[in-house]
Parts: C-alpha cells; sequence; structure tokens
C-alpha cells in the first residue's frame, strides 16, 4: 500500500482568505459596514463563514445572534461560489511538494471542512483535481474534523492505511484530528491558526513547503 499525504485546504494548501474576505464584505456591505481588514480576517478563514461572520460583528461592535448568522449565510456562499478562485492560489512551493510526494510514490488526498463541493469547485478551477485520490469535505461523513472519523473515511477513500498516512494542516482541528488516529502531523506556520497548542500538538512545523521533503515525510513515520 502506497504511503498517503492528506492536505487540508484552507490555510494549507490554498490560501483561500482573499476571496473568503470578499465574500465576507459583500455581506457586511448589505449592512451598511465597511470591508473587514483582511489581516483580522485570516485567523478566522480557516474556520468557515459562520465564524468570520460573528468576528466581522464583533469587530464593528454589532450585536449579531445565532439567527442573524444563519440569514448572511445564503449571501456569504452564493457570492463565495460564484468568486471561489477569482484571487485563490496554492501557497508557495505546495505544487513542487506534491510533484516530490507524487514521484516518490506516494498518494495524496484532501480532508477539509469545507462542503465537499466547494472544496471539488476550488480544486477544479486550480486544476488540481485530478492529483487527488480522495477529496472529503465536511458533510461527506457523518461528522468532520476533529473527529477523526473524517480523516479515516479520507484514508479510506484513498486506498490508504493509518499507519502509512501523514497530515499536513494549518489549525489544532488538523492537528487534533491526526492525533486521535496516532497519525504524524505537519503544521503550516503560514496557515490561519496556527496557534500555540497546534504547534505542541503537530509532529513538526514548517515555514515553506521546501521543506516537506521525501526525507522528513519517511522520518515521520520513524516516531509513529
Ligand atoms: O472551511 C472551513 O471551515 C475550514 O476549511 P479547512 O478544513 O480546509 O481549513
Ligand atoms: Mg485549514
Amino acid at each position: 500500500m502506497p504511503p498517503l499525504a492528506v492536505f487540508d485546504l484552507d490555510g494549507t494548501l490554498v490560501d483561500t482568505a482573499p476571496d473568503l474576505s470578499a465574500s465576507l464584505d459583500h455581506c457586511l456591505a448589505q449592512d451598511g459596514l465597511p470591508p473587514m481588514p483582511l489581516d483580522l480576517v485570516r485567523p478566522h478563514a480557516g474556520h468557515g463563514a459562520r465564524a468570520m461572520l460573528r468576528a466581522a460583528y464583533h469587530h464593528f461592535s454589532r450585536p449579531i445572534d445565532a439567527e442573524g448568522v444563519e440569514a448572511h449565510l445564503p449571501v456569504f456562499l452564493s457570492f463565495y461560489e460564484a468568486h471561489i478562485a477569482d484571487v485563490s492560489r496554492p501557497f508557495p512551493g505546495v505544487v513542487a511538494a506534491m510533484d516530490r510526494l507524487e514521484g516518490a510514490g506516494w498518494r495524496l488526498a484532501v480532508c477539509t471542512n469545507k462542503t465537499e463541493r466547494l472544496a471539488r469547485k476550488l480544486l477544479e478551477e486550480l486544476k488540481l483535481v485530478p492529483r487527488f485520490a480522495a477529496i472529503c469535505g465536511a458533510d461527506t461523513f457523518p461528522a468532520m474534523k476533529p473527529d477523526p472519523r473524517h480523516l479515516g473515511g479520507t484514508i479510506e477513500r484513498a486506498g490508504g492505511s493509518a499507519e502509512k498516512t501523514i497530515m499536513i494542516g494549518d489549525t489544532l482541528t488538523d492537528v487534533a484530528a491526526a492525533r486521535a488516529l496516532s497519525i504524524p502531523s505537519i503544521l503550516v506556520d503560514f496557515g490561519y491558526a496556527p496557534d500555540e497548542a497546534a504547534r505542541a500538538g503537530a509532529s513538526c512545523v514548517i515555514g515553506h513547503y521546501d521543506e516537506l521533503t521525501i526525507d522528513l515525510a519517511m522520518e515521520l513515520f520513524k516516531d509513529r
């Protein structure tokens, strides 16, 4: 069975924050609010549209309840779907890192808390779909990350095994899912929420995909 590298999507594989931020601004404008600065959106960009809406209304000291958030969601998501790859691009060096892994016989997969449909649309527009043995979203299985069933289901669909899998992610959500299955994890510290708990829980932290070599990936299996 070939080794498998499972990538998180937002903040790990693709820098999606600018298009997510534009969708948020579209919602804010409907309420007469100004755009939210991108650097304030980024820490929330990996936690879904609801988290971004809550953070923005909090930032502008505008109370918003759960119902208010739900009311904005369709507006956010339809704008986002139409603009999903306007400026979102793979992070520097990730395509070369995937080439290295594939060249060494690794399989690749995506395990994201985006819905599967949006994840596929984004990856299709970036012409990355054929690289992945599985693309599994928040709604692919009955549970999503950090629930290990999401990562476990992704591995199964990709034809891999937990013993020969590594997880690459940018938040504690990814690291926790990996740990629950005793899978080594790489935290990318250029992502959206590489907090202390995520750093402490990850098997290693990288600051650029150039550091994701086959030697590093193989080394991770040794401390499993
Ligand atoms: O959209 C989200 O909630 C987060 O997506 P991710 O799991 O790809 O970071
Ligand atoms: Mg992420």
